[in-house]
């Protein structure tokens, strides 16, 4: 499990492997570079023009490798110092030293860079890195400024993109990546939806140290990748039967709102439910039968909002439920709602106007329990708690939220957060902004709901959820691009399988 640690975490990990492994911290920094000349030379062409920019310190010496070991390839490489040379680091300078001759280098004074012009197809950002510790201002600022600007350029940043602090929300520039290359772990500040437009897409370049030197500095966050989720799946029996494979309630649904349900409950079928039946209103019973005939579908009493009375007998011989999709936030939903959350005590993912609902209920701990997974968005999560300053602050909330209530907390959007009770939390890298489409919340509660259903327990079920929601979202979106809907998404879920090779 790849540990998410803080900027001040990484300088202190980085001494104790030099010192451990005797290796120096030159060699740790030309493992970096190879590291990021090998996912380079993945994506992009020898006839590339490709500008690198370099800092004084060792985000800048590990530019100035890059620039030696992708021009020894033969690259068309141009290295631009930026910072002048007080205070040029160790490794930094020894890194100017190994320069050959013939790759041009070029000082940049503050007017070269006032006036400069590009010919560049990449442009490597190797100026500033975890060290940055305030603001941009003077050349950096004006470099990065320059260089936002550039029209038809791919932008990669090494490490984390220069300005952005690692560990705090951006106060003024930054250099806005494509694709940013951190090294080992990704840092903190990378997770942060206010960063997106620095970050890109990211990218986890590993440099060789082991797990056992990240596990010290943990800080119980991790980014969760293909290989934690697979062994996380359960293994069925060629004898297994639809009741091995769990029954599903997926309870929502209102006049008008209708499709909620029925995505979350194909959803739920996709991940492999046995059976799936849904309770709607009355008005929703002949919509779903007719669009889903591999559903079973009950109503509670009124027309077009779930509400009381309802059939509560045989609701134990559901293995999960999945509540909330579409129901609205009416007082018959509010009192239907409350009921059944206090009725059925078994595994439950709450989501949507169910959240809106709880948020306005005091007390709201009588209703959850250890086996509950809340999905809200950051919209229906602040409803919960209040209004936060920053992504920072959402995520301390939601940890707060999990460990007070004893449930688990997934916030939704770019790296979804997942908080468990026990202070962890873990971090998507799944799934992309073709995801950003009505319903694609839906698709998770039935793909979590049908995890639960058939008998993970509910830390593999929401990780499993989560990861495999965000992978089926990047199968959809292959030929789609924005074009993607959710329903596209639910059909994508068996190909997850095939890509996670699991039966
Ligand atoms: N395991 C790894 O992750 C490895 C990472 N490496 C790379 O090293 C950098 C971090 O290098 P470091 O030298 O600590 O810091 P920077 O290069 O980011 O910054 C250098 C100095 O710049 C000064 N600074 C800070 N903020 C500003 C600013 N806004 N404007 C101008 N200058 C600024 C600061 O010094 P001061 O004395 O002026 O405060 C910084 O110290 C990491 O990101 C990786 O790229 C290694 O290669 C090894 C493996
Ligand atoms: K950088």
């Amino acid at each position: 499990m790849l540990e998410i640690i803080s900027g001040a975490a990484v300088k202190k990990l980085d001494t104790d492997f030099i010192a451990e492994k005797g290796i120096t911290s030159h060699r740790l920094m030309e493992n970096a570079a190879q590291a990021f000349c090998d996912w380079f030379e993945g994506e992009y062409h020898r006839n590339d023009k490709v500008g690198i920019f370099c800092g004084h310190g060792n985000n800048g010496g590990d530019g100035l490798a890059i620039g030696r070991l992708l021009w020894r390839k033969g690259y068309d490489v141009i290295i631009f110092l930026v910072g002048g040379d007080a205070k040029v680091s160790a490794d930094c300078r020894l890194n100017r030293e190994l320069l050959p001759d013939k790759l041009p280098a070029i000082s940049m004074s503050s007017d070269d860079i006032a006036h400069m012009e590009f010919d560049l197809n990449v442009v490597v950002d190797a100026m500033l890195g975890i060290g940055v510790n305030r603001p941009l201002a003077g050349d950096f600022l004006n470099m990065v400024i320059k260089l936002n600007a550039l029209p038809n350029v791919n932008r990669v940043a090494v490490d984390i993109p220069t300005g952005l602090p690692s560990d705090e929300c951006l106060e003024g520039e930054a250099f806005k990546a494509d694709v940013t290359v951190t090294f080992q772990y990704p840092k903190f500040s990378l997770m942060f939806p206010e960063h997106a437009a620095f970050v890109g897409i990211l990218h986890v370049a590993n440099i060789g140290i082991g797990n056992k030197f990240m596990r010290q500095f943990s800080q119980n966050r991790y980014y969760l990748q293909r290989k934690d989720v697979v062994s996380r799946h359960l293994n069925f029996s060629r004898f297994a039967h639809k009741g091995d494979f769990g029954r599903v309630l997926l309870v929502g649904g209102s006049y008008g709102s209708m499709g909620a349900i029925r995505m979350a409950a194909e959803a739920s079928l996709r991940t492999g439910s046995g059976l799936a039946t849904c309770l709607v209103p009355s008005c929703g019973v002949d919509i779903l039968q007719a669009s889903l005939p591999e559903i079973q579908v009950f109503s509670s009493s009124s027309e077009k909002y779930l509400s009381l009375p309802y059939v509560k007998e045989g609701l134990e011989r559901f293995d999960a439920v999945g509540i909330g999709p579409g129901m609205g936030t009416t007082a018959e939903a509010e009192d239907f709602l409350l009921d059944f959350l206090m009725t059925f005590k078994g595994p439950k993912v709450i989501d949507a106007d169910a959240i809106n609902i709880l948020a306005r209920n005091k007390g709201i701990q009588q209703y959850l329990g250890r086996e509950d997974v809340l999905t809200p968005h950051i919209k229906e999560f602040e409803r919960l708690v209040g209004i936060c300053e920053n992504h920072k602050q959402r995520l301390e909330k939601a940890l707060e939220f999990s460990k007070a209530h004893g449930c688990v907390l997934v916030l939704k959007g770019a790296h979804t957060c997942i908080s468990f009770p026990d202070g962890t939390q873990y971090f998507n890298s799944t799934g992309n902004k073709h995801m950003a489409t009505g319903g694609a919340g839906d698709v998770l509660t039935g793909m979590i709901t049908s995890f639960l259903g058939q008998g993970y327990g509910v830390k593999n079920a929401v990780l499993c959820g989560v990861y495999q929601h965000g992978l089926a979202g990047e199968i959809a979106s292959v030929d789609k691009k924005r074009g993607t809907i959710a329903t596209d998404i639910i059909k994508a879920i068996p190909k997850s399988y095939v890509t996670l090779g699991v039966d």
